[in-house]
């Protein structure tokens, strides 16, 4: 794993943007995988920006989230679509219908879990996937105990994932409990994983991952068997004392 500690969160935001950047230029036919939650929001201002002042474009680009909330259709404010149309999409010229994310109000789960996987091999599978990490270690919306080898399924949400969302809904009554997500298996045939991690919040989530350990029970922990992740973390989640141990290298 390579180890990048930025100053602050704009600094992570800016890291991250230039490795997407940097691929999308080299291969502009790239397959992103993007993420929703807070810390990506940064990301996804600078590629704007430099979309408008470098022109980068993203019109043969494809992307796939990582997972979308059931019961939310894409109209809703809430949804994950809605977010990355607001975040991202409207802003920059990729072609929307080339902007994968399950759909969260299928009739069939079954059967819309299968779809999403089957685009997913139709396009090569992802490039570069972008990831955050929950304070319990779930990735995309893979809670603790998920199987590390799972595909595209459906979770139910854990309190603590529910609790934590809570801050972008009007009540926690209207988080969603469960969600589509691509499985575990799906996001580790990435051929490059981005793991953005910010705040004191994530710090002991991101200890555990540097432990080592790979457990079940610590879903970010099989990333240590990735052969190309690299973590982007600012130093409130590094924590102050960590900075020296980890700085800017592998381990
Ligand atoms: O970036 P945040 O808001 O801390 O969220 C962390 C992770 O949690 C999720 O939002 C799911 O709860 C993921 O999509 C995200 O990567």
């Amino acid at each position: 794993m390579k180890i990048n500690i930025l100053e602050d969160y704009q600094e992570l935001s800016q890291a991250a943007a230039t490795i997407l950047i940097d691929r999308v230029k080299k291969n502009p036919k790239s397959t992103l995988g993007l993420a929703t939650g807070g810390t990506p929001k940064g990301t996804y201002q600078q590629l704007i920006t430099d979309h408008h002042q470098n022109g980068t474009s993203y019109q043969h680009v494809t992307t796939f989230n990582l997972d979308e909330y059931l019961g939310l259709a894409g109209e809703n404010p809430n949804s994950y679509r809605y977010f990355m149309n607001a975040q991202l999409f409207h802003h920059i010229d990729i072609k929307i219908e080339n902007t994968l994310i399950p759909n969260g109000v299928t009739m069939n789960t079954v059967e819309e879990c299968q779809r999403y996987e089957q685009l997913l091999e139709a396009k090569g599978g992802v490039d570069l996937q972008l990831l955050g990490i929950g304070s319990n270690g779930h990735i995309g919306f893979n809670e603790p105990g998920t199987s590390f080898e799972s595909r595209t399924h459906v979770v139910d949400l854990a309190s603590t994932t529910i609790k934590a969302n809570a801050r972008f809904f009007p009540s926690i009554e209207e988080v969603p409990k469960q969600a589509i997500t691509m499985g575990i298996g799906t996001i580790m045939k990435s051929k490059e994983i981005l793991l953005l991690v910010s705040g004191e919040q994530k710090k002991a989530a991101v200890q555990r991952l540097l432990s080592g350990e790979v457990n079940e029970e610590f879903p970010a922990s099989i990333l240590n068997q990735h052969p190309n992740v690299t973590i982007l973390m600012d130093k409130a989640a590094a924590g102050q004392g960590d900075r020296h141990r980890v700085l800017n290298g592998s381990y």
